[in-house]
C-alpha cells in the first residue's frame, strides 16, 4: 500500500458516488404489505453531503439500507459508482461494503475493550490491510482525537466516541459514507461537534456523505436535503437552512393532513 497521501479530491458534482433507479422495496404480503420505497430514483454526487429527511415510516432507513447493500430491493437498481450491486454475489457484496462504503450509526458500535486507535483501525485490520500513516494522522487531526487515541470508549464523551466511529468510517477512504441519525444519541454540543466534523470531511477530504436525520439543525450542515413521504422523494432543498427545513416539514405535514382529511382517515 502506498504511504503517500494524495491531496483530497476536489468535490466533483458531476460524478455519481451512488444512485438508484426506480428503487422499490415492499415488505410483507397481502394485507400486511407495506410499500416502503416506491420507484425512487436518486443520485448522490461525489463530494456532496446529503441529508435524507421525512416523517417516521417514510422510508429513510430503507433507502439507506438498500443503497448501501444492507438490504435488497424488491425492484429497481442500485449502483455504487459504476457497480450495480444487485449483480454481485454475497462475497463480492460483502467486499464492496467493506472496501467502498463507510457506516456511522446512532449507537457508536465501538468495541469497549479496545482503545480509540484500535477501534479506528479494526475494519482495516480485519481486511488484512495496514492503515496509511499519513491518512490516519490527517483524519485524527480532522476529528480532533490526537490526544485521545489511547483511551477506551468508556473514557470518552459521547461526542468523542462518535468521532472515533467517524474516523473508523473514513480510514478506508470509502467512496461514500452512510450515516443513520449520527447525532441521535448525542447532546446538542456533542452533536454540533460531530456535524462540524462531517462537514469538514466533505470540505477538506472530499468525502461523500448521505445522512438520515430528523433534526433540521443537522440537515443544515448538508449541501442538500431530500424529503421522503410514503416511500417517495417529494421535495429537495439546496443549501438547506434550519428555517427552510422547518418550513418544508410544516408544508409536508399540512399536505399529509389534507390528504388524510380527503381520504376521511381522520374521523
Ligand atoms: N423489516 C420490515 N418488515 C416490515 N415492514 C418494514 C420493515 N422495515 C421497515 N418497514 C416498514 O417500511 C416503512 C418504512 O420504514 P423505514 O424504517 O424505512 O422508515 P423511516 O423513515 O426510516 O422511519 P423512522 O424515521 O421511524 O426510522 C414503514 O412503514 C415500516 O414500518
Amino acid at each position: 500500500m502506498s504511504t503517500t497521501t494524495p491531496p483530497a479530491p476536489a468535490p466533483d458534482s458531476t460524478i455519481s458516488a451512488a444512485h438508484t433507479e426506480q428503487l422499490t422495496k415492499v415488505y410483507g404480503r397481502g394485507d400486511a404489505q407495506v410499500v416502503a420505497l416506491d420507484q425512487v430514483s436518486v443520485d448522490f454526487r461525489k463530494g456532496q453531503f446529503t441529508a435524507v429527511m421525512g416523517p417516521s415510516g417514510s422510508g429513510k432507513s430503507t433507502l439507506m439500507h438498500c443503497t448501501a447493500g444492507l438490504d435488497s430491493p424488491t425492484a429497481g437498481r442500485v449502483f455504487i459508482g459504476d457497480t450495480e450491486i444487485g449483480r454481485l454475489n454475497d462475497n463480492n457484496l460483502t467486499q464492496l461494503r467493506r472496501d467502498r462504503i463507510g457506516f456511522i450509526f446512532q449507537a457508536f458500535n465501538l468495541v469497549p475493550t479496545l482503545t480509540a486507535r484500535e477501534n479506528i483501525e479494526l475494519p482495516l485490520a480485519i481486511a488484512g490491510r495496514k492503515p496509511d500513516p499519513e491518512w490516519f494522522d490527517t483524519i485524527i487531526r480532522t476529528v480532533g482525537l490526537v490526544d485521545r487515541l489511547a483511551h477506551k470508549p468508556n473514557q470518552l464523551s459521547g461526542g468523542q466516541q462518535q468521532r472515533v466511529a467517524c474516523a473508523r468510517a473514513l480510514l478506508s477512504r470509502p467512496e461514500i459514507i452512510f450515516a443513520d441519525e449520527p447525532t441521535g444519541n448525542l447532546d446538542s454540543a456533542s452533536g454540533t461537534e460531530v456535524l462540524g466534523f462531517l462537514r469538514r470531511s466533505v470540505d477538506e477530504l472530499g468525502q461523500t456523505i448521505v445522512m438520515v436525520t430528523h433534526d433540521p439543525v443537522a440537515a443544515s450542515y448538508a449541501d442538500r436535503a431530500l424529503f421522503l413521504a410514503d416511500g417517495r422523494i417529494v421535495d429537495e432543498i439546496a443549501n438547506p437552512t434550519r428555517d427552510a427545513v422547518l418550513q418544508q416539514i410544516a408544508r409536508l405535514d399540512s399536505h399529509t393532513h389534507h390528504a388524510q382529511r380527503a381520504a376521511g382517515s381522520e374521523a
